[in-house]
This record gives structure tokens, C-alpha cells and sequence, in this order.
């Protein structure tokens, strides 16, 4: 059976101030999260130490938003998978669109990437998608097996989580159909060696769309933006029904 997984991407939202007042709204309402369901917390570099201190003993997995793949060394500014899973994470977001878009990040980096979280005992979420330009000109499934091609080699499909985001609805509320996701993400499937992988849906995902989007037979669980940020939100996401 593949495991479900929902994830929360705070991205660059919260001090460690906000981020202890999100916990003291949101881990009381988990108590009744069946154990099956895996929730992950991605939070800033400066708010994984003290979350991870405060998400002792609760069911909330910790995650970084990004992994440097040398385990040290003259590389200002990023941080390695030793350094986090000291820690405590257990899982990060790899190959973001916005590190896609706005850090350079390409396929190349993000294998390197992928391999080194693997190799310092985390799990990668790896990201991909395409953008409204290339869904529109019907290069969505093109896209997506050649990313997946470039970004999975070597890499191990039995410690990986894959996260099929659409450029287009991020941010934007414009949530891709769920059927359209459903089909997407068995294209997905049907490319890797492992089909137990979980593949989650991210995009406009809110407490309003969350049933319909775990309703679908191919998605297993969600990457949550904006609507993460908001303790009783997405304590609603995570008890989708
Ligand atoms: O980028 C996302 C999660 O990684 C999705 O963001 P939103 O849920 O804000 O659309």
C-alpha cells in the first residue's frame, strides 16, 4: 500500500516566534489523524531547530525546503543534509519551481541533490511541473518525463516522495482539475520502476478542495503552500475525510 503524505511548504513565512504560535494552534487538533497519514512540516533553515525541540513525541514529521549535496565545505549560504538531519528532519523539499525560477536550480543540481538527501538518511520530496506556456502549447507530458528522467538517476525509488506541481496553480488559486492531477500524476507513475512512490498533488491546495483532491485514486497526498500557514487550515487539510 503507498503511504499517504501531507506536507505543509512554509517557504520564507514565519520567525520562530509565529512558528510556536502555529504548533500551539495546530498540534492539539492531530490527536485524531489516522496513523497512516505522514504530516510534514517544511519550515525555514532558522525555524527547524527550536521546531524540532517543540514537535518531539507529536506524529509531525520535520522537512527543509532545500539540501546542499556535499556534506561540507566552502559553499556560502547552503547548508548540508549532516546539518539537518542532526537535527531531526527527516524530509526535504528538493527542486521547487521557485528554486527552479529564481536560484538557477536545474536538473543537474537537483539529482545532485536528490542523491545527497538520500545518502545522509533524509527524504527528498522532489517537485515537478510545468508552466502555463508548455500546458498550453501541449508540452505537459513531455516536460514532466524529461525532468523526471534527468532528476532520478541513480537515485533510489524507495526513499523519495514526488510532489507533481503545476507552475500555473501555484499561488494562484487556480487549482489544477483534480482529474487532470489524477491523470498527470499516473503518467507520473507509470514512469518510475517503483509505483509504490508516493506522488502528491500541490497547487491551490485548501481546506475547501482537499476531499475532492485525495478522492482521486493516483494522488496520495498534497505539497500545501499559503494554506499551510494557518494552524486550523490546514489541521482541515490534514483530516481531509
Ligand atoms: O508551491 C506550493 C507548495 O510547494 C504550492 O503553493 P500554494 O499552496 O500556495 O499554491
Amino acid at each position: 500500500m503507498r503511504k499517504i503524505v501531507i506536507a505543509g511548504n512554509w517557504k520564507m513565512f514565519k520567525t520562530q516566534a509565529e512558528s510556536q504560535e502555529f504548533l500551539e494552534g495546530f498540534l492539539p487538533t492531530l490527536q485524531q489523524t489516522p496513523d497512516e497519514r505522514e504530516v510534514v512540516l517544511c519550515v525555514p533553515f532558522t525555524d527547524l531547530s527550536a521546531l524540532s525541540k517543540n514537535l518531539h513525541g507529536s506524529v509531525v514529521q520535520l522537512g527543509a525546503q532545500n539540501v546542499h549535496w556535499e556534506e561540507s565545505g566552502a559553499y556560502t549560504g547552503e547548508i548540508s543534509g549532516p546539518m539537518l538531519t542532526e537535527i531531526g528532519v527527516r524530509y526535504v523539499i528538493v527542486g521547487h519551481s521557485e528554486r527552479r525560477q529564481y536560484f538557477g536550480e536545474t536538473d543537474t543540481t537537483v539529482n545532485l541533490r536528490l542523491k545527497a538527501a538520500q545518502k545522509y538518511g533524509l527524504t527528498p520530496i522532489l517537485c515537478v511541473g510545468e508552466t502555463k506556456e508548455q500546458r498550453d502549447a501541449g508540452e505537459t507530458e513531455f516536460l514532466i518525463s524529461t525532468q523526471l528522467e534527468k532528476d532520478l538517476v541513480d537515485v533510489d525509488q524507495t526513499n523519495l516522495v514526488i510532489a507533481y506541481e503545476p507552475i500555473w496553480a501555484i499561488g494562484t488559486g487556480d487549482t489544477c482539475e483534480t482529474k487532470e492531477a489524477n491523470r498527470v500524476i499516473g503518467l507520473i507513475r507509470s514512469q518510475l520502476t517503483n509505483p509504490n512512490v508516493p506522488i502528491q498533488y500541490g497547487g491551490s491546495v485548501k481546506p475547501n478542495n482537499i476531499d475532492e483532491i485525495m478522492a482521486q485514486p493516483e494522488i496520495d497526498g498534497a505539497l500545501v503552500g499559503g494554506a499551510s500557514l494557518e494552524a486550523a487550515g490546514f489541521a482541515r487539510i490534514v483530516n481531509y475525510k
